[in-house]
Order: structure tokens, then sequence, then C-alpha cells
């Protein structure tokens, strides 16, 4: 009876912004539109029902706003970090309740508060706080949304389960409320893992994780026609394509550069199905084995040669599909255990303890090796060519991280569709690069397709979207001085 109440209020809420939720076969519920929206369209936008960042060890965030600098910690609890008393006073009826239950714990056990664990711990809280009146409900906004949420619970191991039981255990033993249910906290860990989202900046690092009730409506295409993208905490679902008035509001879940069996995997492991969006119906078509070849496979022996290899009758080797040579599998695996040998011993560990330096002389042998190795529009390719761009930017070399963000852009114009937000920051990172190394036409190029494709994934009113077109106005204001003087 609740539920059918909570359902008809978020129904009549969802009809004022052009949208209903129905269910599909196979899917379960799904969010319809109920006219038609353009690219660049706000679908919906949702404030977290709940959301921690993910702090570590080794890296704090403000808990307010995800800030990472000037934090204090919270001096009751000594686990939850401020950034100044704005963001502690916005979060204090919440953080109220947890830091008293989170000063009971003994400080060495306090550690062992993970961010997952506190999503939870503030979950009931926020429950309890909306059913004693001391937070108000609203129609978006109220725990009846997370009780529908799926939980999978059939679908999942007992691995799984185990480890989602010995949270709920923790947790409980955290709140200490003697209505509390084990079963059902379990429960809820099971929907934090296919429902919850991860909060990413403008740039798409990842910051935190939050529950968006209504967002999670949403179903999954890895040819989607909305984009999810986040504004502070807030999350924003925006058009990338015409949705027609009756058609289904889909975003994509993963990173969907990859093959059917790549992107399908986490699918399976984390969501619990198997997609059949129009990229997956083709999985093991023609195009769907090339395309597979070419994103994750070798190359050709002749360097010259761009064909996909497919492995011979034999097995001992792998055939061009243009040219016909055959590559020996034993060098092939020579090569690949040198490239994963170099790349999980040394050059991530060189990275991660910050000597970049170092890290970019084993990147730049890995980068050779698997130019030798894979398709020139190989996704591992591109990975060691991004890891090199990054730290390049980091080392301040900008003119050979310039030339690593060029070598990557055909693999993204391959990869992702035309309106993706990973395209349009790489065009980002290109213009600004070639801004600061004086070229400005190319500049004015880039930042002006990175633009084109930002405005309509992340809208124009962030501070992050003024910024990119300021400098797009900079450079063009720039591009046209140095045409004038030449005019001259
Ligand atoms: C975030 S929820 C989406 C809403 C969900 N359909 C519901 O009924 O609440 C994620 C779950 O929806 C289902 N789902 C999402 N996209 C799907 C798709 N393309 N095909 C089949 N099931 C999908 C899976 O069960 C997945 O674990």
């Amino acid at each position: 009876m609740r539920e059918t109440a909570a359902m008809e209020d978020l129904q009549a809420a969802l009809k004022d912004r052009n949208l209903t939720v129905s269910t599909v076969e196979d899917k379960g519920r799904c969010l319809l539109a109920t006219r038609d929206f353009y690219p660049g369209d706000v679908i919906i936008s949702q404030e977290s029902y709940v959301c921690v960042p993910n702090n570590s060890s080794v890296e704090t965030r403000c808990d307010g706003c995800f800030a990472t600098s000037k934090l204090k910690k919270c001096s009751g609890c000594q686990v939850v970090w401020y950034c100044g008393s704005t963001c502690q006073r916005e979060e204090w009826k919440l953080h109220r309740l947890e830091c008293e239950v989170l000063s009971r714990q003994e400080k060495n056990k306090r550690t062992s508060v993970t961010p997952s664990i506190r999503l939870m711990v503030k979950l009931y809280i926020r429950r309890k706080l909306q059913s004693e009146k001391v937070i108000p409900s609203t129609a978006t906004d109220n725990y009846n949304l997370v009780e529908a949420l799926v939980a999978h619970m059939s679908d999942i191991n007992e691995e799984q389960l185990l480890l989602y039981a010995q949270m709920a255990n923790l947790v409980s033993l955290i709140l200490q409320w003697p209505e509390i249910n084990i079963k059902e906290i379990t429960e809820n860990f099971s929907k934090f893992a296919c429902n919850a989202h991860t909060i990413c900046d403008s740039e798409l690092r990842p910051l935190g994780t939050g529950l968006y009730p209504v967002i999670s409506i949403i179903n999954h295409s890895c040819l989607p026609n909305s984009v999810l993208v986040f504004e502070g905490r807030s999350a924003v679902v925006r058009a990338v394509q015409h949705i027609s008035k009756g058609s289904e509001v889909l975003i994509s879940y993963i990173e969907t550069a990859g093959s059917t069996m790549t992107r399908q995997k986490p699918l399976k492991e984390q969501y619990l199905f198997t997609c059949s969006c129009p990229r997956c119906v083709k999985v093991g078509q023609s195009d769907d084995i090339r395309e597979s070849a070419i994103l994750e496979g070798y190359r050709c022996k002749n360097e010259k040669c761009c064909g996909f290899l497919i492995r011979t009758n034999d097995g001992k080797g792998l055939q061009c599909q243009e040219c016909g040579l055959v590559r020996d599998m034993e060098e092939i695996k020579l090569i690949a255990t040198e490239v994963k040998s170099l790349s999980e011993d040394k050059a991530s560990k060189l990275h991660t303890t910050g000597n970049y330096q170092e890290a970019v002389a084993v990147y730049k042998i890995i980068e050779k090796f698997q130019s030798k190795l894979c398709h020139p529009f190989s996704i591992s390719l591109m990975q060691t060519r991004e890891k090199l761009l990054k730290l390049l930017m980091e080392l301040e070399h900008w003119r050979e991280a310039l030339a690593y963000c060029k070598l990557t852009l055909p693999v993204y114009q391959r990869v992702y569709p035309a309106v993706h937000p990973l395209l349009g920051l790489q065009y980002y990172t290109c213009g600004k690069l070639e801004w600061y190394l004086g070229d400005t036409e190319g500049a004015v190029k880039s930042l002006t397709r990175a633009v084109d494709i930002l405005r309509i994934t992340h809208g124009t009113n962030t501070p992050f979207m003024k910024e990119l077109l300021m400098k797009l106005e900079e450079a063009r204001a720039e591009a046209s001085y140095q045409q004038s003087s030449k005019d001259k």
C-alpha cells in the first residue's frame, strides 16, 4: 500500500518532467520519455539520497563538497573530514547521529569504516531521520524508492553473499539499533552493487559514491541515448541523441570502449544481466569479430599493413585478414609477457609512488613493445599513451604530452560515439596543450570540437564549462589578432 502510494507520487513528479516509469521484459523497470528530448536537454537531475567521498589512507576528501584541500577532521568521531564550517553545517543534521555512533567505536576499529560501510550507515540514519520527520521527504527523495531498487539476491554467488552479510554485521554493530534487520542490510549492500553510482568531477575523475534512487531506474545500453554527469553531488542526465516520445532513456553503466565480450563481463558480474543493446546483439557476427580483433588483438607482421589478425586453424599463429601473413603465436606470447611484467611490476608501482620520471621511461618501453604487438587502434596501446600523457603533463613536458594526446585521438574517435564526454575531454586536453605551446590555430580547432561535444554532455552553466568557453574565446581572439597582423 505504502509502496503504491510512493509510486503514484513519483509518477506524478515525473509527469511534470515529461517522464514516466514503466516495465520492460527482461529489464524490469525503465524510464520512458513522454515528449521528445534533443541532444543537450536535461532529462532529469537528482540530489543523492546518501553519498560518501572515496576516502582512503592516501587521499581524503571533504564529506560535503569532496574537496581535497584545507581539510579538518571532525573532532567528535575523528573519521569524517570537512573543508570548512559551511560544509560541516550543511551535513550536521545527518552527521550528528553518525558522529554519535562512530564515536562509540574503539579508535582502532574506526579505520574499518570504509566508504561502503559509511554509505550504509548513512542510509539507515537518513531513513530514520526522514521517518521521524527531522529531514523532510519528497516524492523523489524517500526510503520507499530505495526499497523498490533491484537487489538480485537470488543471482549473487555465496561468496558475495557472505561478504555482504559480514558487512551488514559491521553496520549493525556500529548502529546498535535494536530494530535493525541484518538480512535487510545484506540486501541493501546487494542493491548498492547494481544501483549506486560513482560520483565524478567534470573531467570524469572519481570522487565518491552516491545512491540516486530515481536515476537508478534508468537501464543500460552500450550505445546509450543519454549520459550521466555530476554537478557537484547532483546527478544530471542529459540526452546525447534525439529521444522520441515513448522511447526508453538509456545511459551506460560501464566504459563502452571495448569488444562486446569486454563490455559484457562487468555487466554480467556486477549488474547481473546480459546486454542485448544494438551493439551487443552483433556478437559473433563478422563486424563484431573484426572490431574485437582491432581493438583488443594484434597487429600484422608487416608494419605497413593495418589488417587485423585471426587465429589460424592449427592455433599456432594469427593470420592477417588483409595481406595473409601469419604471425607466430610464440613470438606474440613472448612480447605480451614482457609487457605484462613491465606494466604490473614496474610502471604502475613507479607511478603510484610518485616516481614520474622513471615511470615515463618504463611506459615508453611498454609503448614500444605494444606498437610492435598491437593493432594501431588497440585500446591497451591507447591506455599506455594515455598514462604517458598524464605523467608528462604532471612533469610539465607539454610538447611530448601533446604528441601522445594526438596519438590517442584517432582511437578515441573510433571507440566512442561522436558525442561522448571522454572524446570531448580529450579534445579539451589537446586544445589546452596546443594553446600553451603557441599553436593558436590548432587550439581553436580542438577547443571548438571540445565545446561542440561538452556543451551537450555537460551543459554550459558549470564553472568547468565556463572556463572552457572562455579559453575558446581567448584562443579565437588571439587567432584573429594573428591573422590581422599577417594581413597588414
Ligand atoms: C540500476 S538498475 C536499473 C533499473 C532496473 N531495471 C529496475 O527494475 O529497478 C540495474 C538493473 O537493471 C537491469 N538492467 C539494466 N539495464 C539492462 C539491460 N540493458 N538489459 C537487461 N537488464 C538491464 C539489471 O537487472 C540491472 O542489474
